[in-house]
């Protein structure tokens, strides 16, 4: 196994201590990096040139598309993709592949993803969505539903990190917590003790990957 630690890319501090309680720092290092998708590429970026990291995880919490994921429930990425990313067009959203300017899908890498669902069998697989605007209406949640079946949540980091780690050639995965639900904006459909809760138990799963 690599000698370095891996790294846990959160948006806020409240996520990294949920991670940081029952974790080995020798093995695993825990930064918060900002909110939304730049500040998570520019400060994973710089994370991964200060030393040597064998993965990294960007994790925290995220909402939950109605009937694919649970409140409190964990899901992890097997792609992270940037659903903002292209233009609006007449004729609807145009992905940044149709733009010819490169990808807004990145692969987990799947030796990170298969252990990870190895060590937490009641997370859901699927596709988390990056956004750098909350989705709050129930207009966009049946948009973004209908572009991606596959999506099980959506947050705002994963595509940052995502991109950080594959400039430095680095094996990337997402790990999130559901704290409400994808659909019109309500705070008081938040959940946010069962998703800290949730990232609280998922920590001592990182302890045991590759
Ligand atoms: O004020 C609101 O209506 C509102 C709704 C959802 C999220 C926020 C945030 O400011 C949290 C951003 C933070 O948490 C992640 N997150 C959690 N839930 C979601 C979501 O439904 N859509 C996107 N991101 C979410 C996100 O990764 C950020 O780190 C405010």
């Amino acid at each position: 196994m690599s000698p370095y630690p891996i790294l846990v890319v959160t948006a806020v501090n409240a996520e990294a201590e949920a991670f940081r309680e029952s974790l080995d720092p020798e093995k695993i290092v825990v930064e918060a990096v900002g909110v939304g998708p730049a500040a998570a590429a520019a400060g994973t970026a710089r994370l991964l040139t200060s030393r040597p990291y064998r993965a990294v995880i960007s994790a925290g919490i995220a909402g939950g598309f109605p009937g694919r994921a649970d409140i409190g429930g964990l899901v992890i990425a097997t792609r992270s993709i940037a659903a903002d990313l292209g233009a609006e067009s007449p004729g609807g959203f145009l992905p940044v592949e149709e733009l010819g300017f490169g990808s807004s899908v990145l692969e987990a890498d799947p030796v990170l993803v298969k252990a990870l669902r190895d060590a937490l069998p009641t997370a859901v697989p699927g596709d988390v969505l990056t956004l750098a605007t909350v989705t709050g209406t129930a207009a966009t949640t049946d948009r973004l539903a209908t572009r991606f079946p596959q999506a099980v949540a959506e947050a705002m980091e994963g595509y940052g990190v995502a991109v950080a780690a594959e400039g430095a050639g680095v094996p990337f995965a997402e790990l999130r917590a559901i704290s409400n639900p994808v659909g019109p904006r309500d705070r008081a459909a938040w959940r946010l003790a069962d998703a800290f809760a949730a990232l609280r138990t998922a920590a001592p799963a990182l302890n045991t990957l590759p």
